[in-house]
């Protein structure tokens, strides 16, 4: 029989296999006789001038190939770009790729957002554009509002928003009034072409607007929310001056918002999202004997918020039966300190936390990324164990040690405890397994 730990990595593996962007689009992407059809929206592909696709996120590759491969002899007729985090070849000649950084913009993301831009003004309403937007993407192509604001600024604005503790929507809300790309901003470039959105989603439900900070899609944030956001996670003191100062002195403009005329001609679907994690990893689960349980509601809670949680939920279930699997899909959040040099990533620091929870006991906990890349490290997350905690003690970096440094990481790799997938070119959220035999 499998050990607890072996079954973790199992179940979290073939969430991920279970997940895969290109079977999605097999299933939902129809195109015959030169009509694409994807949820009841139908394009008659033969009516438009001309037919641009535009791939933004960690998934833009793995979304434009199948997409390509879906609508057949048509697909000779798209041109387009894509914006990925990896190096890789353009699927035809009418195709420019670019590799933007992450988790902070460089010199890619901010030509792939000129080069999207200027592609974008030149449509007409003869024209149709798809666009496949995944997670990652704020960071992947940028443009300030504002000309001339650095490349250095830029960059140092979104490091200072992914370590302010502040939820993905909040820190979108910011990036959104701040960019030229990104809250609805690229459906106002593209208009008056008929607009389709296809999302691989890594944002809890409901919340489409905040998926790269929404480029195509009408924004629910406001100006306001985003003065208020600022005073909560103390975003003035973090960010570059003269970006704080935009917020000190209230000098943001609106982004467009669902009744804008510029939306009229818009499509949006939702292709895959962390449900579809959830749902395979409590197969999976099941099929190794294990009594599952799902709660999401640690969504977007801090990490040390979500453990104590999750370790109670283990402990009620625990009492019932044995063989208990505790499944958490969504993500937590880490307030990383200013000046802090460690690896590592919310999920790692995740595990770690758990470790000192469980230490002793013969509970399993892992937390993983399903992009594969868990903060700044190679590693998509971490699995932990009732050992794990003393482990780290007789190599001489303590639990606690490696937690305040934000290190997580560097102890984990030393202890073997990582999950290693490398990148998956998916995007859907963390997903958190918890076992008590
Ligand atoms: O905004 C992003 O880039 C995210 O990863 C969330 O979708």
């Amino acid at each position: 029989m499998s050990t607890a730990r072996e079954d973790a990595l199992d179940i979290f593996l073939y969430a991920l296999k279970a997940s895969r962007v290109e079977p999605a689009m097999e299933r939902r992407l129809v195109c015959r006789d030169g009509v694409m059809e994807i949820d009841g929206h139908r394009y008659v592909l033969g009516g438009y001038e001309r037919l641009v696709l535009i791939a933004i996120g960690k998934a833009a590759h793995t979304m434009a190939t199948p997409f390509l491969w879906r609508v057949g002899d048509v697909r000779e007729r798209f041109e387009g770009i894509i914006v990925g985090p990896e190096d890789e070849a353009a699927p035809s000649q009418g195709f420019r790729v670019y590799r933007g950084g992450h988790p902070s913009p460089n010199a890619g993301s901010m030509e792939a957002a000129a080069d999207v831009l200027r592609t974008l003004q030149a449509l007409t309403e003869r024209d149709l554009v798809v666009f496949l937007i995944s997670g990652g993407g704020s960071a992947l192509m940028e443009r300030f509002l504002e000309p001339g604001v650095s490349l250095e600024t830029i960059a140092a604005t979104h490091k200072a928003l992914v370590e302010s503790g502040a939820p993905i929507a909040a820190i979108n809300a910011v990036r959104k009034h701040l960019s030229a790309v990104k809250g609805g901003r690229l459906a106002v470039a593209a208009a008056p072409a008929e607009q389709l959105t296809i999302f691989v989603s890594d944002v809890p439900a409901g919340e489409l607007d905040a998926l790269s900070s929404g480029p195509t899609f009408p924004d629910r944030s406001s100006v306001e929310d985003v003065y208020r956001i600022a005073k909560e996670y103390g975003l003035e003191e973090r960010l570059p001056v003269e970006i704080g100062k935009k917020i000190t002195e209230r000098t943001l403009g609106e982004t467009p918002k669902e009744d804008d005329a510029i939306f009229a001609r818009s499509q949006w679907v939702v292709l895959l999202d962390s449900a579809s994690l959830e749902d395979a990893g409590a197969e999976r689960a099941r099929e190794l004997g294990w009594h599952v349980e799902i709660d999401n509601h640690c969504d977007d809670w801090s990490a040390e918020r979500a453990v104590e949680y999750l370790m109670g939920r283990l402990g009620e279930m625990r009492r019932l039966r044995e063989r208990v699997c505790l499944l958490s899909a969504g993500e937590v959040t880490v307030q990383v300190p200013r000046g802090a040099t460690g690896r590592g990533g919310r999920n790692q620091h995740f595990a770690l936390i758990a470790s000192e929870q469980i230490a002793g006991s013969d509970v399993v906990v892992l937390s993983g990324g399903s992009d594969g890349i868990d903060g700044n490290s190679s590693a998509a997350g971490a699995l932990v164990d009732g050992k794990t905690q003393a482990r780290a003690e007789e190599i001489g970096y303590p639990v606690s040690a490696a937690l305040a440094a934000f290190d997580g990481h560097t102890l984990l790799e030393q202890l073997d405890d990582t999950i290693m997938t490398g990148p998956t070119g998916n995007n859907l959220r963390d997903l958190r397994v918890l076992l008590a035999p």
